[in-house]
């Protein structure tokens, strides 16, 4: 009775003791039960773990007994003396670390390469183990210190030294995050990819995280993930990439939060991997699908972040921190000031999104550093991704890259700043240099402490492994003191893997932490697509329910990446996959639209290495993150199919065997070419995707004016302020170099750049979304046949030769800029233009010397504006004010206002120099929440320009007409 009722216990014991997600189904309940039923009563105990191999020995022999008894007591004498040597070990690492402080920060100075040389210059970064000393100029200089300096002749292995503790730490659970911070060009691809030669810091890191692993007496199980963020849009770069123009993208991930805080990115592949080989394996296709580009400052720039993360989990060690901790490596994209980069077209806006993310982990640093209650990390992708591995319990490490040249110094000022921002509370608890001195040493001491514990534990462990050799010689079985005495072995499963439970498992995999709340609370598939998060898959939800003339199908486990029949998207050549975004916006459409009329779809694969055994307890160990689709071509054949086993040999090679007459190599990379676009034979499908595309632009950057609205004024404080330090400390230079100075700063410190004007210190809105692309039916009205053009507008002041202000509206479509002849005349004024409608293009000012526009003027003028326009909406409700019976009057306009965004266009006679009329666009389908905040501002905007009495001013009613259109 006893017995039969531990049997059925048996399941529930195992399930607990293995830490499964789920319930083994009573098959596999009932084959166990029956194997246990058929042992022979005095057989071995099923508990071979325990290593009493004194019952299962019968031989009678009694002296081999007693030595293999003395052998098993030594075994566990050692063993619990390992676990001792473990637990110091970990506080040893805590408590150094601790003293390390939390996030620690570095500078690296990249060396001179051949062929390059200082020129007229001279080096301006000198350095010793703590200290950089920047020469400002002959006889002025300045200091700043970090945790550690590499020097230009630093080696990798240097770098890697202070590393390894945090890599370490990442094994007790901790989670890690390790930037490559920089300029462009500095070498931050350099430091976290390195070469054949000389390994970087993530290869490194890797093979050090295995070796570990060996010393350990855990077992873990490691993923390997690799994603990158190019332009605001997380890309997968282990999921196949595009070849040809034809391929479909892969969809663009969505970050998915769980009610405790986790981050989680809905399907990023997660591959097991068992040892080093596999893991650089995997690094190195993914290294392969990075965004790259050559431009004026790096001949093969990264033009995204690119972000790896390895998942540790282990299920036997309640010691550590967390059962599943993430250690990520992030090579930021290169920081970098478009004025002197000359960046234009998509390299400009790449640009302009990596300064932008780059100065939103400024922020959520220093927020974290100095404990703030409040840490922005929504204002970009890059800080959602870490959220849950920046901050309290994790250690962050910044590697900032500087150069050596004159040339740059404005940028390493930049640079240094920054990294001095993200150190500051450290700094600060530093205090003298006695106690600094009196730190260094009890961290040395530490240091020595646990080089000398893991130098026993590792005599233990060779120790361990001769007794065990020596046992298997008595015993002529099998060693049975494994690594972990009393934990059960992650890679050894049950013998019989049970193929029900696999495909049971997997079913039940792919729920990310959305799958965890009440059904009302997730996101429907309508908001995803205009938050732009939609990529397609489903769960839940049945074959019935799709509204497509393609053939139905089992979604419950399949990934969708929809084919793009034609791409109308020209590159401006030099960069793989330059068309990423345009592309994903189409891809990101929801299948269940009529829009998405050539999705395929492919089964979600477990990927596993050919040398890997394929156990119960490995799949649905990993289950919750060995999901991938096998490539984006493959048509799902058998939906009800249980899950394929894909050998990742097989996978790595398909990424090889998809070379195409359309890409061709580029310093090693893939880089895609792109064919012209052939709008006109665009499907009408086709032509709605575009406008839900172009609607989730206008919406999502809407949505970020407002924010930097805000923002960009407190900046321009932070802008004053610096410049006044900056003249306080006395640097003797050039005024343009400050100001250049300061431009950067502002971009490091998440602000616009400067540049002067008549002696005026002016804000460029660099930094500032651009706004939504417009397409240019000028070309259709003109009956011309081409294409309409992808183009966007700036806006910039002049003065004529009698001293009025005038105001341009510059072009530029797809990388060529031209300036119509138009002039609207500053009588009108900047100030009655949102800024949200505006695209702030960056105009040299060395090319453009007469261009002058100070957005934040602009955006002064406009708060003004609102103010005036608040005061009025408070005095309408009193009396009946001109402003209101215009209202009235032109209530038909504003009506038309509410689908429409209006822009500025010119008075065809040039000697009339008022604006006539306001060309607008048309957006289809202009819903939620931004667009109805959208219409609010129209509203208001134009019941200004009536309230205000423009009509008095000149402007005639063709104007209005305008904005009816
Ligand atoms: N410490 C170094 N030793 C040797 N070569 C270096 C070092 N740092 C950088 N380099 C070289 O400088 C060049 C630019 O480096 P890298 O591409 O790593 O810069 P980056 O900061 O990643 O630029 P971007 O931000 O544009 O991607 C490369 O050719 C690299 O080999």
């Amino acid at each position: 009775m006893e017995s039969k009722k531990s049997v059925q216990k048996l399941s529930s014991t195992i399930h607990s003791l293995l830490g499964l997600k789920a319930r083994f189904t009573s098959t596999w309940v009932k084959s166990v039960c029956d194997i246990i039923r058929n042992l022979p009563p005095e057989g071995p105990s099923i508990e071979l773990k325990s290593a009493n191999l004194k019952t299962s020995h019968s031989s009678g022999n009694k002296d081999l007994d007693s030595a293999i008894s003395k052998i098993n007591d030594e075994l566990a004498a050692l063993t619990s003396n390992i676990n001792q040597l473990n637990t110091q070990r970990r506080q040893v690492l805590d408590e150094f670390l601790d003293l390390k402080g939390n996030i620690r920060v570095f500078c690296r100075i990249r060396p001179i390469s051949e062929g390059e040389n200082f020129g007229h210059f001279r080096p301006v970064v000198a350095s010793d183990s703590s200290n950089v000393l920047l020469r400002l100029t002959d006889n002025k200089s300045k200091s700043y210190r970090f945790d550690k300096v590499f020097h230009p002749g630093s080696s990798q292995d240097e770098v890697f030294s202070e590393v390894e503790p945090v890599i370490k730490s990442a094994l007790d659970g901790y989670n890690a995050c390790i930037f490559a911070y920089g300029q462009t060009g500095t070498g931050k691809t350099f430091t976290m990819e390195g070469n054949p030669d000389s390994p970087g810091m993530v290869p490194r890191a890797i093979e050090a995280l295995f070796k570990q692993v060996e010393d350990s007496n855990h077992a873990f199980l490691f993923t390997f993930s690799m994603l990158e963020i190019y332009m605001g849009n997380i890309k997968d770069l282990l999921v196949p990439q595009p070849r040809k123009a034809m391929d479909p993208m892969p969809p663009c991930l969505s970050i998915q939060t769980d009610p405790k805080g986790g981050i989680e990115i809905d399907n990023l592949v997660a591959i097991q991997v068992s040892d080093f080989k596999q893991a650089l394996r995997l690094y190195r296709l993914g290294c392969q699908s990075r965004s790259t580009a050559s431009t004026n400052s790096n001949m093969n720039s990264s033009r995204s972040h690119s972000l790896i993360r390895i998942s540790i989990t282990c299920f036997d060690a309640p010691e550590r921190r967390r059962e599943t901790n993430k250690v990520w490596f992030v090579d930021l994209g290169g920081s970098e000031r478009i004025l002197k980069t000359k960046a234009w077209g998509r390299r400009l806006e790449e640009g302009k999104a990596i300064n932008l993310s780059l100065s939103a982990l400024g922020d959520v640093i220093s927020a974290l550093q100095r404990k703030r209650f409040h840490i922005p990390y929504r204002n970009s992708k890059l800080t959602q991704v870490l959220k849950d591995s920046l901050g309290k319990d994790s250690k962050t490490l910044m590697l900032v890259h500087v150069s050596p040249k004159e040339e740059d110094l404005c940028e390493t000022i930049c640079s240094l700043n920054f990294a001095t921002r993200a150190r500051s509370i450290h700094l600060g608890s530093e205090g003298s240099t006695e106690e600094r001195q009196h730190k260094e040493v009890a961290m040395t001491n530490l240091h020595q402490k646990i080089k000398m514990i893991e130098d026993e534990r590792r005599d233990i462990k060779r120790n361990i492994e001769k007794l065990n050799e020596k046992l298997e010689t008595l015993t002529r079985a099998e060693p049975t003191f494994c690594q972990q005495p009393d934990a059960p072995d992650l890679s050894i499963g049950l013998a019989q893997p049970n193929l029900e439970v696999l495909s049971n498992k997997t079913r039940d995999i792919p729920k990310g932490p959305m799958s965890q709340l009440p059904r009302f609370m997730r996101p429907t598939i309508s908001s995803k697509i205009k938050s732009g998060t939609e990529h397609p898959i489903s769960e839940e939800k049945p074959a019935f329910r799709a509204r497509r003339r393609r053939p139905l199908y089992h979604r419950a486990e399949s990934v969708t990446f929809p084919v793009k029949g034609n791409s109308e998207y020209s590159s401006d050549c030099s960069i793989s996959r330059s068309c990423v975004l345009a592309l994903n916006m189409k891809s990101s459409v929801d299948i269940e639209t009529e829009y998405s009329q050539e999705t395929y779809e492919c089964d979600i694969k477990e990927v596993v290495f050919p040398e890997q055994e394929i156990s119960p307890r490995n799949s649905v160990n990993q289950s919750a993150h060995l999901s991938h689709s096998e490539g984006y071509g493959n048509i799902l054949k058998n939906k009800n199919s249980s899950t394929k086993f894909l050998k990742v040999d097989n996978w790595l090679h398909s990424h090889k065997n998809e070379t195409s007459s359309s890409s061709y190599s580029h310093r090693s990379k893939q880089v895609l070419a792109i064919p012209n676009p052939k709008k006109n034979n665009r499907p009408t499908e086709q032509k709605k995707e575009e406008k839900v595309r172009d609607e989730k632009v206008h919406n999502s950057s809407f949505e970020k004016k407002e924010i930097f609205y805000h923002e960009k004024l407190e900046k321009q404080a932070d802008v004053e302020r610096f410049r006044g330090s900056l003249l306080e400390e006395g640097i003797d230079k050039p005024q343009t170099l400050m100001e250049d100075c300061l431009s950067k700063e502002l971009r490091s410190g998440s602000s616009s750049p400067l540049h002067t004007i008549g002696g005026d210190l002016m804000i460029q809105t660099q930094d500032l979304v651009h706004g939504p692309s417009i397409e240019d039916n000028s070309s259709v009205k003109h009956g011309s046949s081409s294409p309409p053009n992808k183009c966007s507008y700036s806006i910039n002041l002049d003065q004529d030769d009698n001293g009025v202000n005038l105001m341009t509206m510059i072009q530029t479509v797809t990388g060529e800029t031209r300036c119509p002849d138009n002039f609207l005349p500053n009588s009108f004024g900047c100030s009655h233009l949102l800024p949200s409608d505006l695209d702030y293009s960056i105009v040299d000012p060395k090319e453009d010397s007469d261009i002058s526009f100070s957005s934040f003027e602009l955006e002064q003028h406009c708060k003004q504006m609102t103010t005036e326009i608040g005061d009025e909406d408070n005095e309408k409700e009193d009396t009946d004010t001109s402003s209101q019976s215009l209202m009235k009057g032109k209530s038909p306009v504003l009506q038309k206002l509410r689908s429409q965004r209006a822009l500025f266009r010119v008075h065809p006679n040039p000697k009339k120099p008022n604006i006539l009329f306001v060309k607008s666009q048309e957006y289809a389908q202009n819903t939620g929440i931004c667009h109805l905040l959208k219409q609010k501002i129209q509203i208001i905007y134009a019941s200004a320009l009536l309230g205000l009495g423009f009509q008095k001013l000149g402007f005639e009613e063709d104007f209005f007409y305008g904005l009816m259109l």
